[in-house]
């Protein structure tokens, strides 16, 4: 008898144990997507492990093709990738998939709300604007953008399933009277021109092959006199492309990233007013004294280990699709080239530029963008 009680005990433990790990610490940022519920967004279980071997041997041309850009296979390629990853970025980091610069006595959730109301207020979004986000994710930036400005928020991303999430928090934050989401490529925006009165960009332009695509799209619709601000992912002038150490970790963030090509600081501008915008204003909010922003990466290290252990235990469970170990790898390893890529000051998440289009602009700037 005392046998099979003790039995009993162990197995209640056990399994106390198993669950405090995986549902209690399991969500290590936000409640709402747990480690049970992860997917491959709106790619099937099986075929997970495919699509990440598809993903990766993009990389696997020699960087002068993966630099050639091509408009037509990249966001498909991006599509893939946040298929791949949005569900494990909810799950451990939260719904804004950016950085922000550490705020002495600020928590993580309320540094991203002050990166993301900063841009709201760059544009002067006010409650009769109709505001573009250029890249929205799961919509984390437009809903605290929305409840801080009161505009009307229209995010776009290529990411169907994002769609989907974003569409399910706007609605359960009472937000979906003000925020609208639609799947579309930002190189060719399913809008009309001059409809918008700002438009804001968070870590997304990145993915464009060409800035200039995406920045003559922002243009085009963007209503002369209207504002738009990006957060831009670039290299800085500490970066030296003839050391190897400086260019395997830029390789590095590209690859666990889905980036074509990182661009230096320096093109941004240039990019900008040849599509027709005049330059307000250009910073690099990592720049001191802004807090660091890596911190909450490395921080975090130990719950990514945690995240491991449960991601390759319910994978071998069958509760996890299996292809889901391989990407949560890479995203090991790229949190470690994004925190060198800041430690060392050659990488920054944050680059802002603040655009206008010109009151006496015409509707569209086709020709600057060829
Ligand atoms: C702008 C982009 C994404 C920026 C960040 C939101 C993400 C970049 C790297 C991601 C992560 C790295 C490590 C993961 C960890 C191993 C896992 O256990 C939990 C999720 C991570 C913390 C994950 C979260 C999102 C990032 C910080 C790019 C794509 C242009
Ligand atoms: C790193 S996430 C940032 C999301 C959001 N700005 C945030 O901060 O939470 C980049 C976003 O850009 C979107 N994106 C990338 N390439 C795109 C394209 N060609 N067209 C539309 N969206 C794109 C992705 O789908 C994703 O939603």
């Amino acid at each position: 008898m005392d046998s099979v009680a003790a039995l009993f005990c162990t197995g209640a433990l056990l399994a106390g144990g198993l669950y405090w790990f995986v549902c209690v610490l399991g969500p290590a940022e936000q409640k709402g997507k747990s480690a049970t519920s992860l997917s491959g967004g709106s790619i099937s279980s099986e075929k997970i492990g495919d699509k990440f071997k598809q993903y990766w041997s993009f990389f696997l041309r020699p960087p002068s093709e993966i630099r050639a850009k091509d408009k037509d296979t990249v966001p498909d390629f991006v599509d893939t990738f946040y298929n791949l990853v949005t569900d494990i970025y909810e799950w451990g980091w939260g719904q804004s998939f950016h950085f922000s610069p550490s705020v002495p006595g600020h928590s993580h959730a309320s540094a991203t709300r002050l990166h993301e109301v900063r841009a709201s207020d760059l544009i002067s979004a006010t409650p009769d604007h109709r505001i573009l986000d250029v890249g929205c994710g799961v919509g984390g930036p437009m809903r605290a953008i929305a409840s801080h400005s009161r505009s009307r928020v229209v995010g776009i991303t290529i990411n169907e399933y994002q769609v989907g999430r974003a569409r399910a928090h706007n609605r359960k934050a009472g937000l979906d009277s003000t925020c609208d989401v639609v799947c579309g490529n930002f190189l060719e925006m399913p809008f009309e021109d001059n409809s918008f009165d700002g438009a804001y960009s968070i870590e997304a332009t990145c993915h464009a092959p060409r800035l200039e695509d995406v920045y003559a799209e922002v243009f085009r619709v963007l209503k002369p006199g209207a504002k738009f601000v990006s957060y831009e992912w670039i290299t800085t002038d500490k970066y030296r492309a003839s050391d190897e150490e400086h260019v395997a970790v830029i390789r590095g963030i590209e690859q666990g990233n889905a980036l074509p090509g990182l661009r230096s600081y320096a093109d941004i501008a240039t990019v900008a007013r040849a599509v027709g915008f005049e330059v307000l204003e250009e910073e690099d909010l990592a720049a001191p004294p802004a807090g660091p922003w890596w911190t909450r990466l490395k921080m975090g290290r130990i719950a990514y280990w945690r995240n491991h252990v449960v991601i390759t235990v319910l994978a071998a469970i069958g509760i996890a699709p299996k292809g889901t170990v391989e990407v949560h790898e890479m995203l090991f390893r790229t949190a470690d080239f994004l925190t060198r890529g800041g430690q060392s000051g050659i990488f920054s998440p944050m680059h802002m530029i603040l655009l206008r289009k010109p009151s006496n602009a015409a509707s569209a700037s086709a020709s600057a963008a060829k």
